[in-house]
């Protein structure tokens, strides 16, 4: 079992672990706090070939903020509108040139239904906290606003369950980086393929982000469902999540610029006896590549609505499937 339980500053790995900068993972290469890749690589980007309304809720937070510049380089239509807790009450949020009014979740519905009347082909992207998850989709399928939900946590089926009953449209993925989408989708293959290839394994799951993280990694929640297609059997209180900013450091090896925004997974599988193991990771530093790839999945549910595309449900493997994430 991966243990957690004394913050080692002098980390002595299992055999299999490769060392990273610190003695943890073997880190990316990330982009200095001085220059944040979010600035860099969103000016760097031609606009999108289309251009529609959206309205990025969460722009209080981290990835709300990163999103809604995101789509302002990419020249779509930034509604000057945001739903947030009830702290930030009255806030407002400079976006490029828009200034974004921030809305408590007790006027959800009268706003989102003046967004709708005056831009009626409006996509809400979602980058909120897990307990809104739930009730934030349900009043996007009540008032039939197509989303997409970058947010993770809360109660997932019935999350589908609402947007299959309200026929609404909505892109749902816990996962919004390209390489890691296409990773999930690997995986997510190799189960179809080869169910059973993998019985008897036991899998080890350790997955760190920034302390203000409050649920468990939905991308590694993802990527176990798939192991346990290939026959390893696993209990989700397995996951050794880490979230002290010292652990971090010094276990994990993420970069120190990194502690209040990185996304680092290890899946180490070892076979029966012992003789064969596998070993997976998938680090990132900063939220450029979710940034730009949520901007990727409103573009790809507006063309869908436009179209009026019978499927209604899509995650971000249909959007690489397509050809369409940058
Ligand atoms: N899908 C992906 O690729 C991806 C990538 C990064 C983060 N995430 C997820 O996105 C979510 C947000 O991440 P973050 O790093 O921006 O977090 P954050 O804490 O920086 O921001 C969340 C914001 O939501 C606001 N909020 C809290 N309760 C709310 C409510 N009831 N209604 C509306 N807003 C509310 C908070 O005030 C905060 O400003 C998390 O669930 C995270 O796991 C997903
Ligand atoms: O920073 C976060 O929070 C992230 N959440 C997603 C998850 O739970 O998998 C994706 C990675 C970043």
């Amino acid at each position: 079992m991966l243990s957690l339980r004394a913050p080692p500053r002098t980390f002595s790995p299992p055999p299999w672990r490769r060392l990273g900068r610190h003695g943890g993972f073997a880190a990316p290469r990330c982009a200095s706090a001085a220059a944040p890749a979010a600035t860099l690589e969103t000016a760097a980007s031609p606009p999108a070939s289309v251009s529609f309304p959206i309205l990025v809720n969460g722009c209080t937070g981290k990835m709300g903020v990163s999103v809604a510049e995101a789509a302002t380089s990419r020249g779509l239509h930034l509604v000057p509108v945001s739903f947030s807790s009830r702290e930030n009450l009255g806030k407002t949020i400079q976006i490029g040139d828009t200034e974004i009014e921030i809305y408590g979740p007790s006027s959800r519905e009268d706003v989102l239904s003046s967004v709708i009347d005056e831009f009626p082909d409006v996509v809400v992207v979602d980058y909120t906290a897990p307990d809104s998850v739930n009730s934030n989709a349900e009043l996007y399928c009540e008032l039939g606003v197509p989303f997409v939900m970058g947010t993770t946590g809360g109660d997932q089926q019935l999350l589908y369950k609402s947007v299959q009953d309200s026929n609404n449209y909505a892109l749902i993925s816990p996962q919004m980086g390209k390489q890691v989408v296409a990773f999930l989708a690997a995986m997510e293959t190799i189960a179809v393929q080869f169910p059973g290839a993998f019985s008897g394994y036991r899998l080890e799951v350790l997955e760190s982000h920034q302390a203000g993280k409050l649920d468990t990694s939905g991308t590694a929640k993802a990527v176990i469902a798939c192991f346990e297609k290939l026959g390893v059997s696993w209990d989700m209180d397995r996951i050794v999540k880490v979230r002290d900013p010292e652990q971090q450091l010094y276990m994990v090896g993420v970069p120190e610029e990194h502690i209040e925004g990185h996304a680092f997974h290890l899946y180490h599988l070892t076979s029966p006896d012992d003789s064969v193991s596998f070993e997976f990771q998938h680090n990132v530093c900063g939220r450029s590549i979710y940034a730009e790839g949520s901007v990727d999945a409103a573009v790809f549910l507006h063309k869908k609505v436009q179209s009026m595309d019978p499927k209604r449900i899509y995650n971000m493997i249909d959007v690489l499937q397509e050809g369409a994430m940058r």
